[in-house]
């Protein structure tokens, strides 16, 4: 048996499908051997723009409060850290790192668990925070960082249901983004909803959520958001963001038959 690397680089090549760790809705089904698989890089099929909300959409387990932010300085100083060492200018084409395991998260990122820890607890309910936060973790945490250029996305997909248990909880830092989310079995006619995610806010996908819905975000360089009265445009900037996941029991093992 191969322990993994603590440190997973990749890159997700030019168009920027996460080629990893990801189960694309097309090849979605609950017989899918859900193993690790490169993506093709096609472009997205749906090129009009939905409007973004600016509040969750109405599907069970997830949880979005657009006024809840990482403060800023603290984000700025995570951004930084995680720039300058998972993202540095020496490794060109790195737009994706995976640590695994609680001893290969760097302190800021612990920091960053505690601070958001404190800041949903008020707003989740208590089993979705204690699924998320709790006081005593049974099973491991993996982070994934993914680093996007104005123009980039993440083809939609369902985290890989082997690998990774319920509850992931992200952050998005130096940049918004539209969030798109689609029922896996959605017919193709009907658009996927769109959700703007502000620069240092916070996402919580748990449940139906997690398990029947497909996120991604449109290869864009800017976004359609709305609200009741109007629509406008936001451009996008350079976006990192920060995922945390709990790992299936025997999931960090590679290599096992
Ligand atoms: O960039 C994001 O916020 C989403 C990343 C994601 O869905 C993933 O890595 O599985
Ligand atoms: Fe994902």
């Amino acid at each position: 048996m191969l322990e993994p690397a603590a440190l997973n680089l990749s890159s997700r090549g030019n168009t920027l499908n996460v080629s990893t760790d990801l189960e694309l809705a097309s090849d979605f089904s609950p017989d899918s051997p859900n193993s690790l698989f490169d993506s093709t890089d096609e472009a997205s099929p749906s090129a009009r723009m939905v409007p973004a909300m600016l509040h969750a959409p109405p599907i069970p387990g997830l949880f979005f409060f657009p006024s809840i932010l990482v403060p800023i300085e603290f984000a700025d100083q995570v951004m930084r850290f995680c720039l300058d060492t998972y993202f540095p200018p020496s490794r060109p084409g790195v737009n994706q790192i995976m640590l695994f395991g609680t001893e290969s998260i760097p302190l800021i990122l612990h920091s960053l668990l505690s601070t958001m820890s404190s800041l949903l607890k008020p707003s989740l309910p208590p089993t979705i925070h204690t699924l998320l936060f709790p006081d005593t973790p049974t099973r491991e945490r993996q982070v994934i960082l993914n680093l996007y250029h104005p123009g980039e996305g993440i083809t939609p997909h369902v985290d890989l249901l082997k690998r990774y248990d319920d509850g992931i909880v992200g952050v998005s830092f130096g940049s918004s983004c539209a969030m798109q989310f689609a029922r896996v079995e959605q017919e193709e006619s009907s658009s996927p909803m769109q959700l703007f995610l502000p620069e240092r806010s916070m996402i919580v996908l748990s449940g139906e959520a997690r398990y029947d819905w497909t996120h991604g975000i449109d290869k864009r360089a800017v976004d359609l958001v709305s609200d009741s009265e109007s629509e406008w445009i936001v451009e996008r900037g350079v976006r990192m963001s920060v995922t945390f996941r709990w790992l299936l029991p025997g999931a960090n093992i590679v290599g096992d038959p």
